[in-house]
C-alpha cells in the first residue's frame, strides 16, 4: 500500500500502443482523415466523393442516428436501459456522421481539428463564464431577475461575434 502511494504515476501510453481497431484507444482526426483516404482510394472511390455528395451521405448518416432515438422519448444519459445490440448500432451511426465528416472537411481543404479548436476559443468569448453563472445564479435565487441576466449575457454574445463573425 504504501508503494503505491509514494510510486511515480505509470508513463503515458506510447502513440502506437493507443492506436487500436475497436475500443484500444483513441485515434487522432488526422488518423481518421487517411483512413478515410485510403478507403475512397483503394476502392476508386475518390471521384464519388464529391464536396455534395458527401454532405448528402452525412446528412442521410444523421437521418439514420435520429432514427435510432426517434419515438422514445427523452432517454437517461448513458442509455442504462438499452441492449447491448441498440448501443452497438448507436456506435455505428455515430461513427459513420464523424466519418462523413472528417471526409467532407478534408476534401474541402479544410484541416477540422483547427477549425474545431478556433470555435472552442470563439464559444468561450461569446459565452463568458462569469455572466453564464451570474445568469444561472440569479435564476436559483431570484427567477424574476432572470431576463436582465439573459439580456446581459446575449449582449456579450452579440459584442462577441459583431467583432468577429468568421466563425459563425
Ligand atoms: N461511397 C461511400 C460509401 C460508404 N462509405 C463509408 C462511409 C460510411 O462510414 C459507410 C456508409 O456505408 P453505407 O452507405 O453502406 O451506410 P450504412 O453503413 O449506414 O448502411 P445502411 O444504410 O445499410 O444501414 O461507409 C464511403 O466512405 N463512401
Amino acid at each position: 500500500m504504501s508503494n503505491t502511494q509514494t510510486a511515480a504515476p505509470p508513463p503515458a501510453p506510447k502513440r502506437e500502443e493507443m492506436k487500436g481497431a475497436s475500443g484500444q484507444g483513441g485515434l487522432t482526426l488526422e488518423e481518421l482523415k487517411e483512413k478515410m483516404a485510403n478507403f475512397a482510394k483503394e476502392r476508386d472511390w475518390d471521384k464519388f466523393h464529391s464536396p455534395r455528395n458527401l454532405l448528402l451521405a452525412l446528412v442521410g448518416e444523421v437521418g439514420e442516428l435520429s432514427e435510432i432515438f426517434q419515438w422514445k422519448g427523452e432517454v437517461p444519459r448513458g442509455l442504462p436501459d438499452w441492449e447491448e445490440q441498440e448501443k452497438l448500432h448507436l456506435g455505428e451511426e455515430l461513427s459513420d456522421v464523424l466519418l462523413y465528416l472528417v471526409r467532407l472537411s478534408d476534401i474541402c481543404g479544410i484541416d477540422l481539428s483547427k477549425a474545431a479548436l478556433r470555435k472552442i476559443e470563439l464559444n468561450a468569448i461569446k459565452y463568458p463564464i462569469s455572466l453564464c453563472n451570474q445568469k444561472h445564479n440569479q435564476i436559483k435565487t431570484s427567477p424574476e431577475t432572470a431576463p436582465v441576466a439573459t439580456t446581459a449575457a446575449a449582449d456579450a454574445a452579440t459584442s462577441a461575434t459583431s467583432n468577429d463573425n468568421g466563425g459563425v
